[in-house]
């Protein structure tokens, strides 16, 4: 599909902490900071303020400064008039806890709670995507082509007195022929995550033994192509809503679905148009609120300094050596909170997206998510044969680093400081969660076996193609160019070094336009 994930996602639209850019930026990444990436991030979307209603609703205009936001991007993102009772409901809790505040999500510095905007034309009510690129006069330009329904099945490169140069790609078109195309500038590989290390590997550049295995002539031995990756992996906790309320769990009823269907094919309005989400940014919280600077000392010594802890890569010392800044820095968000007026179900073996939003509970629910923003462990991707049909192997390796379990535990336990606190306290239904073991998140070993029963993934995958100097485990540099090559580049978000707070559509786009900047920059050299 043009336009890949964005064309499917959730449609939040979320921006990174400064620490985030700051993090990329000492990863070697030199031009890569928060202020040199801030005007991408307002570059990419035009921003459509909402109506008196939702703005009297959520108070959004109090953070978003209509002048901090994108008003010449391609990309719509809008407050729809979706929103109801329990967003403010949302706010005013995390008021009460002490997490809400006015500053500007965009600016970087956000803790607590507020409601993103959503990549939605508010105007149409339709989607916004990375399509609303390919406008009429970009369709028209004469050195564009594009072919939808091909697969790429690797880069052609040559090597000539140790340097490597993509002389085109090798393309299978939807009737099946085999062609190729030749490039006389350079290749941009934009595959995402998972797919651009495949690429990589299927064109000769990744580890050599890997290659050797499935008889891949190897080009660059570039062992770090596929590893590093990270995603937002989040505990789930359903709350039965207490009576009268009612929650979006009574879509189970086809009637309610059919006219919902309706009203949007006829008004391009109301729920079809948007999921009424918000969202809080909270520092390492547990059952008794904020943790203190000295227990994530003692945490971190325990989980990282011990020494049964086994010897790491320098690269990831340095990337641990930030995480740990970010876990003691109380204006870093360390996991996103947000709420789905719906039930989620996860269950061992059926954890598919559709499973995840079916209405399998009876009753009505609200959920609460919690994603854990600046995970620790590592996961890696790669291929498993040299068919490019095959999918490569994706092993994300969850909580494979204890620590994680740890964060994610505490942060689930908090779960009760937002149930018990009012508004939100009096508009569920007391001890009525599922799993049934959240019931009382006071105990950390409980908190924890709820997580690994409740895991889920979040559909953001980053760092398979790092953008780090090679000594330190990066795949491209600063100037998004594979390491030992002159002109193959990637473009998307499997670049990230290290993962971002919240979801990350928003610095996609923002890698992309900053990346069309470079290209431009030396498109003439
Ligand atoms: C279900 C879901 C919900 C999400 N919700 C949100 C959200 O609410 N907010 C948010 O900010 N982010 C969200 N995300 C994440 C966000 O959409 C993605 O992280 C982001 O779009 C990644 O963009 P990308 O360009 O790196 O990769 P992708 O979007 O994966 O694009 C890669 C493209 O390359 C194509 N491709 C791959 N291999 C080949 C090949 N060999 N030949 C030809 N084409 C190939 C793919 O088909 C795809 O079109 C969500 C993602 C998913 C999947």
């Amino acid at each position: 599909m043009v336009g890949g994930s964005s064309a499917l996602n959730f449609s939040l639209v979320m921006y990174p902490s400064r620490a985030n850019f700051e993090a990329w930026e000492s990863l070697g990444n030199d031009g890569w900071g928060p202020d040199a990436m801030a005007p991408y991030l307002r570059k990419f979307h035009t921003y459509t303020p909402p109506s008196e209603t939702t703005s009297a609703l959520l108070s959004v205009d109090k953070y978003m400064n209509a002048e901090n936001q994108g008003d010449q991007g391609p990309l719509p993102i809008s407050h729809l008039d979706i929103y109801t009772p329990w967003n403010r409901a949302w706010d005013d809790t995390f008021a009460r806890l002490g997490w809400n505040n006015h500053a500007d999500p965009i600016a970087g510095r956000k803790v607590g709670s507020f409601t993103p905007p959503l990549s939605v034309d508010g105007k149409t009510g339709q989607r916004g995507y990375a399509g609303a690129y390919y406008t009429q006069d970009v369709a028209e330009r004469k050195n564009l082509h594009l072919l939808t329904e091909t697969m790429v099945e690797r880069v052609i490169l040559k090597k000539a007195d140790s340097r490597v140069t993509a002389t085109g790609i090798q393309i299978r078109t939807k009737d099946g022929q085999q062609l190729e195309v030749s490039a006389t500038r350079e290749v941009i590989v934009s595959a995402g995550s998972l797919n651009s290390p495949q690429l990589l590997e299927l064109s000769g550049i990744g580890a050599a033994d890997l290659l050797q295995k499935h008889n891949i002539p190897v080009v660059l031995n570039l062992p770090a192509v596929g590893e590093n990756l990270q995603d937002h992996c989040m505990s789930t906790v359903n709350f039965e809503v207490a009576d009268p309320q009612t929650s979006a769990d009574i879509a189970r009823d086809p009637k309610v679905v059919q006219s919902l269907v309706e009203l949007y094919e006829k008004t391009r309005t109301g729920p079809m148009t948007g999921i009424p989400v918000s969202v809080a940014y909270l520092p390492l919280v547990d059952h008794n609120g904020q943790v203190q600077r000295e227990q994530i000392d003692d945490l971190l010594a325990q989980y990282l300094d011990s020494p049964q802890v086994k010897q790491i890569s320098l690269g990831r010392q340095q990337q641990y050596k930030i995480l740990r800044q970010m876990l003691r820095d109380d204006q870093t968000g360390s996991a996103d909170y947000m709420f789905l007026v719906a039930q989620f179900n996860a269950k061992e073996g059926v954890n598919t997206m559709s499973y995840a939003l079916s209405k399998d509970l009876p009753e009505n629910y609200i959920n609460i998510l919690v994603l854990h923003n600046h995970p620790f462990s590592r996961g890696s991707i790669h291929i498993q044969s040299a068919n490019v049909g095959d999918k490569p192997i994706y092993d994300p390796k969850y909580l494979s680093h204890p620590l994680d379990l740890e964060i994610l535990a505490r942060h689930t336990q908090f779960l009760d400081k937002i149930a018990s606190t009012e508004p939100f306290s009096s508009l569920l239904k007391p001890g009525a969660r599922v799993p049934k073991a959240a019931v009382d998140l006071a105990d950390l070993d409980t908190a924890k076996e709820v997580v690994k029963d409740r895991l889920f993934h979040c559909c953001h995958p980053v760092g398979t193609c790092a953008m780090m100097p090679a000594e330190l485990g990066g795949v491209v540099d600063t100037q998004l160019k594979v390491h030992g090559t002159h002109n193959l580049r990637v473009v998307d978000a499997s670049i990230f070094p290290l993962e971002l707070s919240g979801t990350i559509q928003a610095t996609t786009y923002a890698v992309a336009e900053r990346a069309a900047d470079i290209i431009r920059a030396t498109a003439h050299c």
